[in-house]
């Protein structure tokens, strides 16, 4: 059964150090037109395994979050450790993988050689690259393609290489902004299903940011609801749906799954009402 809860609760007790522990957060940027406030005190802590999704408004700045994150943005204000180390060390250890919206595959490289490239970056021997390549693409489906270019695969297909990209050092935290958005529903069911699966394998965090209630909350252990801007954490569902690796497609009939859906659906309303943001 699916809970709500007006604040993030802390990561499970037993679970060591948090994945990501965000506390007291601000970010304004500063533009020609003046100041922009995109998040206000936000608290945020994803337990190590755990899959966590950010839902908002348009604008109410997810994206922002999750950058701050990755060190690609700083805070204005308070604290992010991402396994206890500070955001830029974590950046610096790899301890996380990315994957965006597009799935910024390289052209000129094959698919074996895009999954590489992060390991070659890092002066990881050729044969070791090769092994790591095939084990990545066996876990995303895609051991046949390992020899074809980007633009001879579906969207779908070029967003599993970013993600066996993103997992090729074998991070325990990944970063996701909408990675499924430009996917046409079927296949973006069939994604999810696909990175249910691969999270639960790989035993990765996964910090995720989506528009789609659905989505959050087939993927997710805890659903975190955004206000419009400026963001801040106004309800954090608890979907309650069991181990994520067992989320398979019958999962999207059971009663369990719309309760999921209709408590996050009630939240973002809820935090939305009077709010300046459109609703998702
Ligand atoms: N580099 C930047 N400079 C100035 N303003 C920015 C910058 N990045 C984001 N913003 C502003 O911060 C706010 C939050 O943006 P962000 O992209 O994080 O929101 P979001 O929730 O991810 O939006 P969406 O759901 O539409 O992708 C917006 O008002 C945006 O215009």
């Amino acid at each position: 059964m699916s809970t709500t809860e007006t604040t993030a609760p802390p990561g499970r007790a037993d679970a060591g150090v948090p994945a990501v522990a965000v506390a007291g957060l601000d970010k304004t940027f500063t533009t020609s037109d003046g100041l922009t406030q995109a998040l206000e005190g936000i608290d945020l802590a994803v337990a190590a395994g755990e899959f966590v999704s950010l839902i908002g408004p348009s604008g109410c700045g997810k994206s922002t979050l999750l950058r701050i994150i990755a060190d690609l943005e700083r805070p204005t204000s308070g604290e992010v450790r991402v396994f206890g180390t500070s955001a830029p060390q974590a950046r610096l250890d790899q301890a996380y993988g990315i994957a965006f919206q597009q799935a910024g595959l390289l052209g000129w490289r094959t698919v074996a050689a895009n999954v590489e490239l992060p390991l070659e970056l890092h002066g990881v021997g050729r044969s070791e690259r090769r092994t790591r390549s095939a084990e990545l693409l066996d876990l995303v489906g895609l051991s046949e393609f390992a020899a074809r270019f980007p633009d001879q695969l579906s969207g779908g297909m070029q967003q599993r290489v970013a993600i066996a990209r993103a997992l090729a050092e074998r991070p325990r935290l990944l970063l996701m902004d909408e990675p499924f958005g430009a996917l046409d529903e079927m296949t973006r069911e069939r994604m999810q299903t696909e990175l249910a699966r691969i999270s639960a394998e790989t035993g990765a965090a996964v910090v995720f940011v989506t528009h789609s209630i659905s989505e959050a909350a087939f993927l997710s252990d805890r659903v975190v609801v955004m206000s419009p801007r400026p963001g801040r954490v106004t309800t954090t569902v608890t979907t309650g749906l069991g181990p994520v690796g067992q989320r398979t497609d019958a999962l999207r009939e059971d009663p369990r799954f719309f309760e999921a859906v209709t408590a996050i659906r009630e939240a973002l309303h809820a935090g939305s009402a009077g709010g300046s943001g459109e609703a998702t």
